[in-house]
């Protein structure tokens, strides 16, 4: 069994901060030490990574990408093999995708599909939710099978009518058999019908430039969504998790049913965050590249998202990595907003935008680290596999230099987009070095992972309920 030591580094966890060395043995971390007993590891390890002036730190956990999907008439433009790639070089170790339903087909078919485009091709461990968009009475059957290996979320859409979209009564009777069989009901929170409605007006008055999908998708129809969603799984009794929410009303009603302690859950993306309306309303079509839904709201918004992600009404920020090349794809909605596809790439610059998060201030390091790594862990049934370093957990760690400068852009970037939302944005702080249970596959510059090591992950029901 392999040895590695990683001395000198500042270990950053959810919970703590201290100057250790870590040993790890074969896949999984064998012990954390102070550096004077660590030393005795040291005669009999391969090898010996230098951490002195860097964080030590847990593999990122993204909860939320999707690698390869099927939308607007095209496919996300990152593979399996790309995507998980990407993530490595940006210090996530793990993500959790999204196996879609077929209309009309079972979830089992849609599992086996993703199975076929994930397994052997992962650089980094990766798990599945699955999307439901026929709920049905076999439907609703299939999920207790699958909840039993391990893909124990469920992702409904409130929004995309004739695509994914699930009406109320399917929506209850998803989360009824949730209650039942412990799995997360995980919300796409926006009213899509009446968003249809606000979309054929404006096309039909001449308003198709990309900046309408922004205005269009009211805030508070998202906040509309977000409050049906959560009375519907009061009623059913069974947890929520909203997806990538970004406007402050729908914060709001979050907010208030974690203060009446429901087992209500929210996340954000770094493109809340960091980006704006103001991105989406860039001229000569560029705003299609912030095209994503929930859309990118008026700036005044992220102060409300900062609050509650500090406060933990909002508990995770994953990516909703999903790439769509400016070039032939993104043009696709050239004269007509609706047809532009909607994701965003971010996978590979998550840590490294929530590391700026804590040089801005905004939350602190152990944070960066629970909001990151530790929650979506423990929220999606990986941990303490994943998420944290400690004693038994997977060897999924990352030696990050929290002083180096860097720029992000698509010239540098791994992801396999023609483009970065980021692009020439300065942030302080870079990954030097990313092992995946063990193994060396990120270092100083250079990848050294393999498509095919990454392993699917069979995770537990929700670990993060009250
Ligand atoms: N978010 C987005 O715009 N694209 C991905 C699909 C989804 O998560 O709704
Ligand atoms: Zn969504
Ligand atoms: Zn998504």
């Amino acid at each position: 069994m392999s040895r590695t030591v990683i001395r000198g580094g500042l270990v950053i966890t959810a919970t703590e901060e201290i100057r250790a060395d870590v040993l790890v043995e074969g896949e999984q971390v064998a012990a954390i030490a102070a550096p004077e007993v660590a030393e005795q590891w040291v005669p009999d390890a391969d090898t010996v990574l230098d951490a002195d002036g860097h964080y030590v730190i847990p593999g990122g956990v993204d909860g939320h990408t999707h690698m390869q999907m099927p939308f607007g008439g095209t496919f996300a433009s990152d593979t399996f093999e790309t995507g998980t790639r990407a993530a490595a070089w940006g210090g996530t170790t793990t993500i959790v995708d999204f196996a879609i339903q077929p209309v009309g087909g079972s979830l089992r078919e849609g599992l086996d599909a993703w199975h076929a485009k994930a397994d052997g091709q992962c650089a980094i461990d990766y798990g599945f939710h699955m999307i439901l968009s026929d709920v049905g009475d076999d439907a609703l059957k299939e999920m207790d099978a699958l909840v039993a290996e391990g893909i124990t979320s469920f992702k409904m859409f409130m929004a995309y009518p004739g695509v994914f979209y699930s009406d109320d009564g399917q929506i209850l009777r998803a989360m009824q058999q949730a209650a039942d069989n412990g799995a997360l009901t995980m919300m796409h929170a926006e009213n899509g019908i009446a968003i249809d409605v606000l979309v054929q007006q404006a096309l039909a008055a001449g308003r198709t430039d990309p900046k309408h999908h922004g205005q269009v998708r009211h805030p508070l129809l998202e906040a509309e969504a977000t409050h049906r969603a959560i009375q519907l799984s009061k009623v059913a009794g069974a947890p929520l998790y909203v997806v990538h929410v970004s406007a402050a009303e729908a914060v709001a009603e979050l907010s208030r049913a974690r203060d009446d302690g429901l087992n209500v859950f929210g996340e954000t993306c770094p493109q809340y965050l960091f980006l704006s309306f103001d991105d989406l309303a860039r001229p000569e079509f560029e705003g299609a590249k912030y095209v994503c839904s929930t859309p990118l709201r008026p700036v005044e918004h992220q102060a409300d998202l900062w609050r509650a992600l500090r406060t933990n009404d909002l508990s995770v920020v994953s990516t909703d990595h999903c790439p769509f090349c400016f070039k032939d794809q993104k043009e696709l909605g050239l004269g007509d907003f609706s047809k532009i596809p909607n994701g965003i790439p971010g996978v590979e610059n998550r840590v490294d935008l929530l590391h700026q998060a804590v040089v801005d201030g905004h939350i602190s390091r152990r944070r960066w680290i629970e909001l990151a790594c530790t929650t979506p862990a423990r929220m999606f049934g990986l941990h303490p596999r994943k998420g944290t370093i400690a004693p038994g957990a997977d060897a999924d760690i990352v030696i990050y230099d929290p002083n180096r400068e860097q720029v992000l852009s698509a010239q540098t970037h791994h992801m396999n987009v023609d483009y970065n939302a980021y692009e020439g944005k300065p942030v302080t702080g870079a990954v030097r070095t990313v092992l995946s249970r063990g193994r060396v596959v990120v270092d100083g510059g250079e990848y050294l992972g393999q498509a095919g090591h990454g392993r699917f992950q069979r995770r537990d029901t929700c670990q993060y309920l009250i």
